[in-house]
């Protein structure tokens, strides 16, 4: 098959957002809008992001995928178009290559997001890169920079699952509790969209989503906003059977491992009540970690029995 062949067949039938005007198929593509435009792009490498045996085709492209939409949930956007940019190496067969795109499908159907372009080019490694676009209403957008002294820092969900994940693909030989649950994190991301939209009434909140680790998210909005974030260690939300691992991998995994996509935010006190409605209404978990201080030497602290530490920048970063 070549490259336009496997356009032909990657093309949708239909289109389900009607802001669009032109698909795939022409030199851009083209569409209409009032409302304020919200756009991110995320790279996934083959060995970087995933390996052939961490991921299934299916899962890389709805990990791909994921990431991305978090982002503009991390902005408190509502989903509406994507973009694929893919490097394809030799031995990538054609059914392989469908399974990654019904993965992509899968998820953005969810969000009734249309595929509206790309790029196809073959290369030595398999490189997905995807560019998303979404909207908010005039001025609704969540930036990293709102966060105000004396606010609650809280986050979605579980910490830590998805390196749990990761660690239990890597090593196979041995069982875990709730192993399913783990790669399922790692694998099949669900981004907090209907989260995040479901706080649209208020004025202020910043948000970011955890991709590095909260290490590195919370101090992204704390250097943002220019103030500090003290957490608290026992405060972090783990799951059920999260003790099976090692301190050590624990402590690793939930401040640090990343890809959990869920997101951290901060509010004001008096607004945590809305916080806690959107919570309810999409049936997200949602758990208090830490406060917002006044700028201080250090970005992030993390506190354990009153005793208060410096919490490094220590989640995933590249090109160290
Ligand atoms: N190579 C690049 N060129 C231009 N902007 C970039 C590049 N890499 C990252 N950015 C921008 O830097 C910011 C932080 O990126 P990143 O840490 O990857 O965010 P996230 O973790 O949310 O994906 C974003 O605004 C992103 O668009
Ligand atoms: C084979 C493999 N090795 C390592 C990891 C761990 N890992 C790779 S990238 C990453 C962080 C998230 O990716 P990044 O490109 O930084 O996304 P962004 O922060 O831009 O959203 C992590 C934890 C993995 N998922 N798979
Ligand atoms: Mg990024
Ligand atoms: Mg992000
Ligand atoms: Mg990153």
């Amino acid at each position: 098959m070549d490259e336009f062949s496997f356009i032909n067949s990657i093309k949708p039938k239909f289109y389900q957002q009607s802001s669009l005007l032109k698909g795939i198929g022409d030199d851009a593509a083209v569409f209409r809008s009032s409302m304020d435009i919200v756009t991110a792009v995320d790279t996934f490498v083959e060995d970087v992001h995933f390996s052939r045996s961490t991921m299934e085709p299916y899962h890389i492209g709805y990990r791909a995928l994921g990431a991305n939409i978090s982002d503009l949930a991390a902005m408190g956007a509502s989903p509406s178009f994507y973009l694929v940019s893919i490097v394809i190496p030799k031995n990538w067969i054609q059914e392989e290559l469908s399974q990654i795109y019904l993965g992509m499908d899968d998820l953005a159907s969810k969000y009734h997001m249309d595929i509206i372009g790309g790029d196809t080019v073959s290369g030595k490694q398999l490189t997905i890169s995807i560019t998303v676009i979404g909207y908010t209403n005039t001025n609704k957008a969540r930036c990293r920079q709102h966060a105000k002294e004396g606010d609650i820092v809280f986050v979605t969900g579980t910490l830590g699952d998805s390196q749990a994940g990761f660690h239990i693909l890597t090593n196979e030989n041995n069982r875990y509790i709730d192993q399913d649950f783990y790669i399922g994190r790692h694998r099949k991301p669900e981004p907090r969209v209907a989260f995040a939209q479901a706080l649209e009434s208020l004025e202020r909140v910043s948000l970011n989503d955890v991709s590095d680790g909260i290490a590195n998210e919370a101090s992204e909005i704390a250097e943002a906003s220019n103030v500090s974030i003290v957490l608290s260690e026992n405060d972090i939300p783990v799951s059920r059977s999260f003790n099976q691992f090692t301190y050590e991998q624990q402590y690793q995994w939930k401040l640090s491992g990343g890809e959990d996509f869920e997101l951290l935010g901060t509010v004001a006190k008096y607004d945590w009540d809305v916080v806690k409605k959107a919570a309810e209404q999409t049936n997200t978990q949602l758990t208090i970690i830490g406060n917002v201080i006044e700028e201080n030497k250090h970005p992030v602290y993390i506190e354990d029995n009153d005793v208060r530490k410096v919490l490094k920048k220590s989640g995933y970063t590249h090109l160290k």
